[in-house]
């Protein structure tokens, strides 16, 4: 048996745990079965945000003669943005090569599986098996990958995924027709990438609203706005068959409200369904951590799971799934391990002030919530919309009053104190314009609130019993550093302020 002072499985954000620990001179235990840097950095948030980028400015000329501008039409160089992508990915090499260079740490390149509770072997790509690992901190950051569901011919006619377009499915020149299965987050920004490249796109969505899990008027804009870049939309879909036939691919879908059947007829497939925990080799069965509905390790504030010493962080615990909530969950974790100078100076997870953007077009971005779970939640609750061309800076940008498709911010808020309660926006740069409210409402005395109670080592107990408040306070350079910021936008360069001020970087 190998004994370590942390084991880190998989390299995402669980990276900023492991640096802590190497910073502390920790033995350390890197364990990660693909790419280095995760998801995000290979294939997720980074790379289509170099894509996005580049349908974003085709889109953005297409507006312009409106203000005066003469265009010719600006088209994708396919070549070159393809270059930038994978210049992003293989970033991952260097992110492999710097850990190889402590020699405080180990790194396994393959899959982790619990043999039982605290103790790990690896599976190394080359199929040899370790020795037993162990230490008295292991943090499970393993992510998760895309859900495919279960429909009759999908398999035999193939199809991409997220993992699989970043991968041997890469496509040399945009397709001709491509079908989204999923109008969340990942389909509706591929959808507007393909669109923006001359793909003729069709959406097939579930749920009877695009981007389902924002305030339902800012579902309907996003309808209304990707309908008109062409984007062909078919909502509230049951998807029945998939087959081959003169060499495409064919849908078939049933209306759920009509049970209409259509066919729809696409080059290929891309599922953007949802995503599911990346478990599978950890056998988790022979352990005592603790699962909820979907298999989402569970996890409470203090990022604890159900065995002591073992904490799971990032997308695995079915938290919100994106990087900067990953990031701010290690951040934590890092600082209850390695930096807090008692117990009463440790910090806590919250997720009810998660940001979120879409970077579809247009942007789309949230704090807080929706109108409709505020009234769930039985607030006396109020509204207020206000339009981009009700602003100088909007019209400028060509948004005129009564505008089908003029971007708007739409606040929620307690009638009973006036507290602000949410915040959605659409429109141009949306990712960063509401980015003063998660700030804001972010700030002052924080307590300490029980996340999954039944999990809490006797620390946590006491620590919960005791009524902790972390006073957050709105001048300090520390509590912008603490607040999480939308991963990829601009309001990252401000928000890392703290890091700078502390020469960390
Ligand atoms: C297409 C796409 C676009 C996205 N865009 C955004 C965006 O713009 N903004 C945003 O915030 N989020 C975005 N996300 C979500 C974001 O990528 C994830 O929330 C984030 O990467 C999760 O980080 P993580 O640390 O939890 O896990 P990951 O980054 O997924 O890291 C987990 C690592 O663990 C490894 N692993 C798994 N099992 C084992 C095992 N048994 N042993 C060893 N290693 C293992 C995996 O290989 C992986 O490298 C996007 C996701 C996708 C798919
Ligand atoms: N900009 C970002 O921050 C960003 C970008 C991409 C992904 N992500 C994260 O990654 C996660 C995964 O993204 P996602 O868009 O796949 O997940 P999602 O769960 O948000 O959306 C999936 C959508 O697919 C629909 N769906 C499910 N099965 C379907 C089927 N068989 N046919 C048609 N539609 C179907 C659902 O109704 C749902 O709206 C998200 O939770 C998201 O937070 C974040």
């Amino acid at each position: 048996m190998k004994t370590y002072d942390i084991i880190v499985v998989g390299t995402g954000g669980a990276t900023i745990v492991a640096d802590a620990a190497i910073a502390k001179g920790k033995k350390v235990a890197i364990i990660e079965k693909g790419k280095f840097g995760g998801t995000c950095l290979t294939r997720g948030c980074i790379p289509t945000k170099v894509m996005v980028t580049v349908a974003d400015a085709v889109r953005e000329i297409e507006e312009l003669p409106k203000i005066g501008v003469k265009v010719t039409p600006a088209t994708i160089d396919w070549d070159i943005m393809s270059k930038r992508v994978w210049h992003k990915i293989d970033e991952s090499k260097g992110v492999e090569s710097y850990y190889d260079g402590f020699e405080n740490v180990d790194v396994y390149r393959g899959a982790a599986s619990f043999v039982r509770d605290k103790v790990i072997m690896v599976t190394m790509k080359d199929g040899t098996v370790t020795d037993e690992l162990t230490a008295p901190i292991i943090v499970l950051g393993v992510g998760g990958h895309t859900k495919i569901n279960t429909i009759p011919g999908l398999e035999e006619a193939g199809y991409m995924s997220s993992e699989s377009l970043f991968g041997e499915k890469y496509p040399k020149a945009p397709f001709k027709r491509l079908i989204v299965m999923g109008g969340g987050p990942i389909g509706t920004e591929f959808a507007h990438v393909f669109a923006a490249a001359g793909t003729e796109v069709t959406l097939i969505q579930h749920n009877r609203r695009l981007l389902p899990k924002e305030d339902e008027e800012i579902s309907a804009q996003i309808y209304k706005d990707i309908t008109k870049l062409g984007i062909r939309v078919i909502l509230n879909q049951e998807p029945e068959e998939v087959r081959v036939e003169n060499g495409e691919k064919v849908v078939v879908i049933r209306d759920r409200a009509t049970g209409e059947l259509q066919e729809v007829r696409g080059e290929e497939i891309l599922m953007a369904s949802g995503i599911v925990p990346a478990t599978e080799e950890l056998h988790l069965e022979n352990t005592s951590i603790k699962t909820k509905r979907g298999g989402w390790i569970m996890t409470n504030e203090f990022l604890e799971t159900s065995v002591d010493g073992v904490y799971a962080l990032g997308d695995v615990n079915g938290e919100a799934p994106f990087r900067h909530k990953a990031n701010y969950e290690a951040d934590i974790l890092a600082h209850n391990l390695y930096h807090a100078s008692s117990p009463e100076d440790f910090r806590w997870a919250r997720y009810d002030l998660v940001p979120a953007v879409t970077f579809t077009y247009p942007q789309v971005g949230h704090v807080g919530l929706t109108e409709a779970e505020a009234i769930e939640k039985g607030y006396d609750v109020g509204t207020g919309k206000n339009f981009y061309s009700a602003s100088a800076k909007g019209f400028a940008m060509g948004f005129d009053p009564g505008d089908e498709h003029d971007g708007f911010v739409k606040i929620v808020v307690d009638k009973e104190t006036n507290h602000i309660l949410g915040v959605h926006v659409i429109g141009p740069q949306a990712s960063i314009l509401f980015q003063p409210f998660v700030n804001l409402l972010n700030s002052g005395d924080t307590p300490l609130q029980a996340i999954n109670e039944e999990i809490g080592s006797a620390l946590t107990k006491k620590l919960r019993a005791k009524g902790l408040v972390r006073k957050m306070d709105p001048h300090s350079v520390i509590t912008v550093g603490e607040t999480m910021t939308p991963h990829p936008t601009l309001s990252e360069i401000i928000m890392w302020t703290q890091v700078y001020y502390e020469h960390r970087w």
